[in-house]
């Protein structure tokens, strides 16, 4: 098995329950960790229900194609509902499925006849999710002497992106293929990603983006964070927005086995311009401001091969 990535590992509940000291303690260690490799594990997170939300993926994604398609994600701006396998991917070829759910509206969501529990539970996942997504960005704002408040303020109108995906079992040459992967590299858009893994494996990490990919191995009971593209032009650089991708698992045979995972974009909202905070003396922009909405649904119309103008066209 290759080397695995050097990520930390943060208990953080000394954050949530800790003192002062304790509070700077780990909002400095989040904020290393954020502007050397851009990742960290975070333990005692307080995000309950975590297996639940794997077996209601699991249910929903063992529906019959054509049930799924009932819900199917037609508009990048509402950016809701199902993606079928082959329906995004940005300049190669993805292997997986997903289901997206948000805080404000979900037209494209099972009712609880249709599948008992999985709207109930999401909402109550989303919103432990988004606690902890604000905490730790508080995390940030507290190691930059933004405010404590810097990112609640900028987030409240938001509906940042709950999603489900499922990789399923394939046949590792189809994977292995030049140009194919379960998902390509990428960045990530919004300000951060919470990322809740499954034991299976293949998610890898390019800190330094020399195309040295290593393993973000499964680690019980952590869910992993990283930064986003909008917190990298912020934070004018500081924090690091850094290349993944997920392929094959380190395991025998020919046939992979199907992976589960939850990732939890957060956004600002739509009317922010993400302007580069500089902090020292003669500090220069690196990136231009940009207007968050705009970006927002730039991103996910290029990363969808059938929405054209906020419609499905397939
Ligand atoms: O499935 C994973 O582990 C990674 C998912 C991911 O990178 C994404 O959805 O942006
Ligand atoms: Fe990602």
């Amino acid at each position: 098995m290759p080397e695995a990535a050097n990520i930390a590992v943060i208990s953080f509940d000394r954050f949530v329950y800790g003192n002062d000291a304790d509070r700077q303690a780990v909002a400095k260690e989040v904020y290393d960790a954020f502007s050397s490799v851009g990742w960290v594990y975070l333990s005692d997170h307080g995000v309950s229900r975590v297996d639940e939300v794997f077996g209601l993926a699991k249910s929903f994604f063992d529906l019959p194609l054509q049930e799924k398609l009932r819900w199917r994600l037609t508009d990048a701006e509402v950016n809701q509902g199902y993606t079928a396998d082959g329906d995004e991917a940005n300049g190669g070829v993805d292997h997986k499925e997903c289901y997206e759910h948000r805080r404000f509206a979900n037209p494209l969501c099972p009712s609880s006849s249709e599948l008992p529990g999985f709207k109930d539970t999401l909402d109550d996942f989303y919103g432990e999710c988004l606690t902890l997504a604000l905490n730790v960005l508080k995390c940030l704002a507290m190691a930059m002497d933004l405010g404590e408040t810097f990112f609640d303020n900028i987030t409240k109108k938001a509906d940042p992106q709950l999603r489900l995906i499922h990789y399923p079992s394939i046949e590792r040459n189809i994977i292995e293929q030049e140009g194919h992967a379960r998902i390509i590299p990428h960045t990530d858009f919004g300000l951060c990603t919470l990322l809740f893994q499954d034991n299976v494996g293949g998610l890898e990490v390019d800190p330094f983006h020399t195309g040295d990919f290593k393993p973000a191995v499964p680690k019980q009971g952590t869910v992993l964070i990283n930064i986003a593209d909008l917190l990298q032009r912020l934070t004018n650089g500081r924090c690091r927005s850094t290349m993944h991708r997920v392929v094959s698992p380190t395991v025998a045979g020919d046939i992979l086995p199907s992976r589960y995972s939850i990732p939890f974009f957060i956004h600002p909202d739509a009317d922010v311009l993400i302007d580069p905070i500089v902090k020292e003396e003669g500090e220069v922009k690196k990136y231009e401001p940009i207007n968050a909405g705009e970006w927002r649904i730039w991103n996910t119309k290029r990363n969808y091969t059938t929405l054209k103008e906020g419609t499905v066209t397939a």
